[in-house]
């Protein structure tokens, strides 16, 4: 175990064998005393967010592996605001995904990225927050409701329910939301909703409720307006400054005055680090390549463009002077000085046995049944107002902030209502309209029947959403499985009469269990079916129920079997969906 002691005396012999200048020293021995190594606690001392030879490769088969980002080093460290630019494809996302523990599926990662000193983990997911480039929200909710959804879901458990509100104010406040707290989030093209800027703003209060030591943003400012976009930056900033907060983002072009108020900037070109320290250091460290920035210029646009690869006959030229910046800078002092805060946090990790569960321990999740009430809540909120999207579930449950069963159970019980109530209202009208067996019973089993069918067949378009990726794929397998069990339901085609080979497809048929159970309610035990009506017709007449039961191969025993058998469907369709869905969320 390392102690703070010896990380300091550690420092001063690095610093001895490197002959670096004092500036250096000042600056590795400031993010020393952010914490100490003999305890592993971002959460208490502040984090250093350190990687080194950082190799990124995207494999979309065995033989074809891309390589997108090639031997990154750098650090970050807490109260810093971190900008990383460069070109479109440059690898900005990638390597920020990988750092934040979030790379997709087929993404290989090889290098050491460390925080404190010990390798990142799934523990990612409660040290730090991510806010994505696109918002993704329940657009019914109101800014106060998604809160306290997030809440509820994300924070410790033991947190009281005033404490709880006091967060959500705090973060309304900080993130400057206030005054929209019960504006609904609404979706785009809506008429009064959240501006983009507030949106991008509650993507980050939304962040903020757990009190995240790093923080990922991936293109903050891009959709905003120069105005928005520096208010925007200030907030980053402050939070930095007040909370200390670890924080990076991905940016495109930001304006001078945006580019200033980083502490750090990063600049990668083709997956390489082209740069990283301070704004005004590289735009020097440009100016000493060859690449002045013109005045009256935009300098982080410039330098973007220096490095961009132009596609067409000056491709091979901008990438050899890309490739060149790469290596001036790798023995450049800027370089340098990064390294002894990379290698010394490599040392923390080669010789601390840090114990993150330590940690990770102190913070209990939320319980099963109180994240699954949020999400019911929330669920009947989204259904009774507008219906969801799934990318927002995939995303929730990368970000770990509830498991697959509660999203599933959760919207089951917040359909019920509407599934109960919709059916039994159409009974209780078209019942008497239609003049209908007047008994009780016959009432009850007709809407019962209808109920489950109802359930039945939203289970089975459950299954099939869950089943398959887009929505024609699903109704291209739905239609027609529809129209089969459709057609064996007793109506159109004498069950008994089917061949052998197809004599199956009934016990799958949940219309054929309804339509069997509604014909026995109304059937059974009428014995005298009056047929003089019927004298001019040329229609069979029927003297009794058991006679109309026998017409369509339905049997009067099998009552309550085939309510049995709506309700085994139900539950065999919710469960193939719920398993699909897993199998949907496996490899996040
Ligand atoms: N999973 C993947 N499979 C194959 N290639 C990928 C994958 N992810 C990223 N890439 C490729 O890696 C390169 C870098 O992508 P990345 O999204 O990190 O760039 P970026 O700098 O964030 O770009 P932009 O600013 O346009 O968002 C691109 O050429 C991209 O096509």
């Amino acid at each position: 175990m390392v102690n703070v002691d010896d990380s300091v005396s550690l420092t001063m012999s690095v610093n001895d064998e490197s002959s670096r200048s004092d500036e250096s020293l000042k600056h590795i021995s400031r993010s020393i005393s952010l914490r100490s190594y003999n305890k592993w606690s971002p959460t208490e001392h502040g984090v250093t967010l350190a990687w080194r030879d950082v190799s990124i490769y995207a494999s979309k088969n065995t033989q074809t592996i891309k390589r997108i980002i090639n031997n990154a080093t750098g650090a970050i460290t807490s109260g810093s605001l971190v900008a990383m630019l460069g070109g479109s494809g440059s690898g900005k996302t990638t390597l920020m995904s990988a750092l934040a523990y979030q790379s997709s599926p087929g993404i290989i990662i090889n290098g050491d990225i460390l925080v404190n000193g010990c390798e990142i983990g799934p523990f990612m997911r409660r040290l730090s927050g991510f806010v994505h480039q696109d918002d993704l929200f329940y657009g019914s909710l109101t800014v106060m409701e998604h809160l306290t959804v997030m809440a509820h879901t994300k924070l410790d458990r033991r947190i009281q329910k005033h404490e709880i509100n006091f967060i959500i104010r705090d973060v309304l406040e900080r993130t400057g939301l206030m005054k929209c707290a019960n504006t609904r989030i609404g979706e785009d093209g809506e008429g009064k909703v959240l501006s983009g800027g507030e949106k991008k703003r509650l993507a980050f209060a939304t962040e903020l409720l757990t009190q995240p030591a790093i923080l990922f943003c991936d293109e903050p400012t891009t959709g905003l307006d120069s105005y928005n976009a520096q208010i925007l930056v200030e907030t980053l900033r402050e939070l930095a400054l007040k909370r200390n907060t670890a924080i990076l983002c991905t940016i495109h072009q930001p304006s001078s005055e945006l580019f200033a108020m980083f502490d750090q900037v990063l600049f990668l070109a083709e997956g390489r680090i082209a740069f990283f320290g301070d704004p005004d250091d590289a735009i020097e460290f440009f100016a000493e390549q060859g690449y002045k920035c013109p005045v009256n210029y935009n300098p982080a646009e410039y330098l973007i463009s220096v490095l961009s690869t132009e596609i067409g006959t000056n491709e091979r030229a901008s990438q050899r002077i890309s490739s060149r910046i790469c290596d001036f800078f790798a023995v450049s002092e800027a370089s340098q000085q990064r390294d002894l805060l990379v290698n010394l946090e490599m040392h923390m990790y080669e010789s601390g046995t840090y114990r993150v569960q330590d940690e990770m321990k102190g913070f209990k999740q939320p319980n099963w049944f109180t994240v699954f009430y949020w999400l019911t809540w929330r669920s009947l909120l989204t259904v009774v107002r507008d219906p969801t999207t799934f990318p927002i579930f995939l995303r929730e449950i990368k970000s770990g902030i509830y498991t697959t069963d509660q999203f599933y159970l959760a919207n089951i019980v917040a359909m019920l209502p509407g599934l109960i109530l919709e059916p039994l209202l159409f009974v209780i009208i078209a019942y008497w309209i239609v003049q209908l067996r007047p008994t009780l019973f016959a009432f009850i089993i007709t809407a019962i029947s209808s109920i489950l069918v109802m359930n039945v067949s939203t289970a089975c378009g459950c299954f099939f959403s869950a089943a398959f990726n887009s929505v024609p794929l699903a109704m291209a397998y739905l239609v027609p499985f529809d129209y089969i069990l459709m057609i064996t339901s007793g109506v159109f085609i004498k069950i008994s009469t089917l061949p052998d080979y197809l004599s199956w497809i009934p016990y799958f048929s949940w219309i054929m269990y309804g339509n069997e159970a509604m014909n026995i309610a109304q059937w059974d035990g009428v014995t005298n079916i009056n047929c003089t009506s019927l004298a001019a017709t040329e229609l069979p007449c029927y003297q009794s129920g058991d006679e109309v039961l026998q017409r369509y191969s339905f049997s009067s025993d099998h009552l309550y079997l085939n309510l049995i058998a709506m309700f085994l469907l139900y539950i065999l369709f919710h469960l193939f969906g719920y398993i699909f869905l897993c199998r949907r969320t496996k490899n996040l």
